[in-house]
């Protein structure tokens, strides 16, 4: 946190000096997408928060990162290797400055696997209900798409499944899913993937976002329950669309209460509280189901960094609390000279 006055000019969102109660200002450096950045910093968040002293400033990517700023926060999410070393760098050498989040543990995430261990390791079993991951193989690069079938049979594993692309590097590519009715057309399919059991879930995800303390559930339409009269039907793989991409709130949609009743609370505190610790991560969502015809039977399917927080109702407080908490935890942290 700086003192009134302090911090340079030239940010392009900077206006009039506005200053937290404490009379200061909280400078936030973002390097998003332009979608990010239409999707995050809509004006209903930038004026709420810049009127509480936070100020939101571009970085400038063609310019060194160490010469800009100074900033009390930095908000990123951007592919590629180049930037995950410059934001590394300069967290090594600008402790001052909170970086959300870590690149280490955002890198945790870009892969299928890896992203699901802490939900395994965690055993939740017993807390309110259970939270698992549904059964899963990992088919790799190296494998011969051929051996899959073959691969599937050995595990036991039971029909249908969802094929995923191992990594998820933030392209369109990398949420192009399938469904297999039969593990012989997976051949089909480019590895590296992850092919999990198809959990049956009443056609309802809940995306339970995280932010800080902060937890958040919206319920989203899902794929339908597939009986296994329909499993006997059809044979092949098809390419299923982007549930995100609908986004269609169904909160507000009138839904088998059985289906739609949102996950204990206790149990997402556990949750969001472990996997908050052992992810590393304060601002993430997970994708959650119920297993259908069970009450506190729960899978977790995805975990994402920095999604799209923009769908989640009230973020615009949510975000402008969690920010000022930041500095002002950081602050009482400092000793005093
Ligand atoms: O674009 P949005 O707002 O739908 O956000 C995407 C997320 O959608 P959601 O918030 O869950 O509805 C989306 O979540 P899902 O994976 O679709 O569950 C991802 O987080 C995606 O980022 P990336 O491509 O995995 O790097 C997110 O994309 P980016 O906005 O980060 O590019
Ligand atoms: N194991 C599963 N069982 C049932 N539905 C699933 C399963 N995995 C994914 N889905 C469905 O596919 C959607 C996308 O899968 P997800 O793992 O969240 O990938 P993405 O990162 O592209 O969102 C989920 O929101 C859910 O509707
Ligand atoms: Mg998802
Ligand atoms: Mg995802």
């Amino acid at each position: 946190m700086r003192l009134n006055g302090e911090i340079s000019s030239g940010g392009e969102e900077e206006e009039e000096e506005t200053t937290t109660f404490s009379g200061q200002k909280v400078v936030v450096g973002y390097a998003l997408t332009s979608k990010k950045k239409k999707s995050f910093l809509q004006p209903t968040f930038t004026t709420l928060a810049r009127n509480k002293g936070i100020h939101f400033v571009a970085i400038d990517l063609n310019k060194p990162l160490p010469e800009q700023g100074p900033f009390d926060i930095i908000l990123h999410k951007l592919s590629g290797e180049e930037w995950r070393e410059i934001i590394e760098d300069y967290r090594q050498t600008h402790p001052e400055v909170t970086i959300l989040d870590p690149p280490d543990a955002i890198q945790h995430l870009h892969n299928r696997q890896s992203m699901l261990e802490n939900v395994v390791d965690l055993n939740l079993s017993d807390c309110h209900g259970k939270v698992d991951i549904p059964r899963q193989l990992i088919i790799s690069k190296e494998e011969d798409p051929s051996s899959i079938p073959y691969e599937v049979t050995k595990t036991g594993m039971k029909l249908p499944l969802v094929a995923k692309p191992l990594v998820v590097d933030g392209s369109a590519k990398a949420h192009e899913l399938f469904l297999a009715y039969d593990e012989f057309s997976l051949s089909e399919l480019e590895p590296p993937l992850v092919l999990q059991e198809f959990v049956n879930h009443g056609g309802l995800l809940f995306k339970i976002y995280i932010v800080g303390e902060t937890i958040k559930v919206v319920r989203r339409f899902s794929l339908p329950n597939i009986s296994k009269r329909e499993l006997s039907k059809f044979s092949g793989v098809f390419r299923f669309p982007r549930v995100s991409s609908a986004a269609a709130s169904a909160d507000d949609a009138d839904l088998d209460p059985s289906i739609a009743e949102h996950p204990p609370r206790p149990l997402l505190e556990m949750l969001a509280r472990e996997l908050r610790h052992r992810l590393g991560l304060r601002m993430f969502n997970i994708d959650m189901i119920r297993e259908y015809g069970t009450r506190d039977v729960f899978y977790v399917i995805d975990i994402n960094y920095f999604p799209g927080f923009g769908k989640m109702p009230d973020y615009e407080h949510i975000f402008t609390d969690f920010l000022l908490g930041l500095v002002q935890s950081k602050c009482k942290k400092k000793p005093t000279t």
